[in-house]
């Protein structure tokens, strides 16, 4: 059975001491209503790693993980973080390919096969995104799950069986992210198979089965237990929902 997952993504907001009292506030109603079967994870700034990676670390259902790792293990990359930089202050996981890294850092499906690789040798598992601009999507469904599939092959393919074995992929329309305007359930549920369909044709149905694929963009309490109740649809990468730790917490409880 594949996990079930709710991450959230903080991107560019909250000060540290915001972000302590948030990531405290999450710890404690993940321990008091999470259902037990769900992995909570938060995304933080980088700078607030370290404080929320202690907040966490005897939490037996929330994790922390990075929104973005270099590429290489170390050295004179200004301004970029290491995996085993993130690796020391408790992160296990990575968010990798975020569409604001690939449209503001010009982040290229090679550059992100190199990341993914990086975090992998360093026991940092990814969450991969993925997702089609409006005017893909405006082209035809087909024409978008052809784009997201090549995403998926470009920088994931390479990856042996075993390593797919568990993986994550996050599914975020472009056109959904931050807009309010998100993907019906229906939509969410034809990409998620989609995906899980091309993962079977590379690897065989029992890894495309063990992997977690969840759903990101202007996902909330009031949408999220529909967008979960698809059959693919195994948790959600949360943004903006993600900085209360009320409504991010209610997402939690909405499989
Ligand atoms: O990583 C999260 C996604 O970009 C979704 O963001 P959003 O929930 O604010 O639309």
């Amino acid at each position: 059975m594949r996990n079930k997952i709710v991450a959230g993504n903080w991107k560019m907001n909250k000060t540290l001491e915001e972000g302590k009292i948030l990531a405290s506030e999450v710890v404690n109603m993940a321990a008091d209503e999470a259902p037990s079967d769900v992995t909570v994870i938060m995304g933080t700034p980088a700078i607030h790693m370290d404080a929320v990676g202690k907040l966490v670390k005897d939490a037996a259902n929330v994790a922390i993980a990075a929104q973005d790792c270099s590429a290489h293990e170390a050295g004179a990359y200004t301004g970029e973080i290491s995996v085993s930089q993130i690796k020391s202050v408790g992160a296990k996981y990575v968010i990798l390919g975020h569409s604001e890294r690939r449209e503001y850092h010009n982040e290229s499906n090679e550059l992100l096969a190199a990341k993914v690789d990086t975090a992998l040798a360093a026991d940092l598992k990814p969450i991969f995104c993925c997702g089609e601009a409006l005017e893909t999507r405006e082209q035809g469904d087909d024409v978008a799950y052809k784009f997201v599939c090549d995403q998926l092959t470009a920088s994931l393919f390479h990856l042996s069986a075993e390593v797919m074995t568990n993986f994550i992929i996050a599914y975020e329309p472009i056109w959904a992210i931050g807009t309010g305007k998100t993907a019906s359930a229906e939509q969410a549920q034809l990409m998620h198979a989609e995906i899980r369909k091309h993962i079977a044709a590379k690897y065989g149905q029992e890894v495309a089965d063990s992997v977690s694929i969840l759903y990101g963009g202007s996902c909330k309490p009031s949408n999220a237990n529909e967008i979960f109740a698809g059959a693919d649809v195994d948790g959600g990468l949360i943004g903006g929902a993600s900085l209360a730790s009320r409504d991010f917490i209610d997402i939690v409880k909405s499989f």
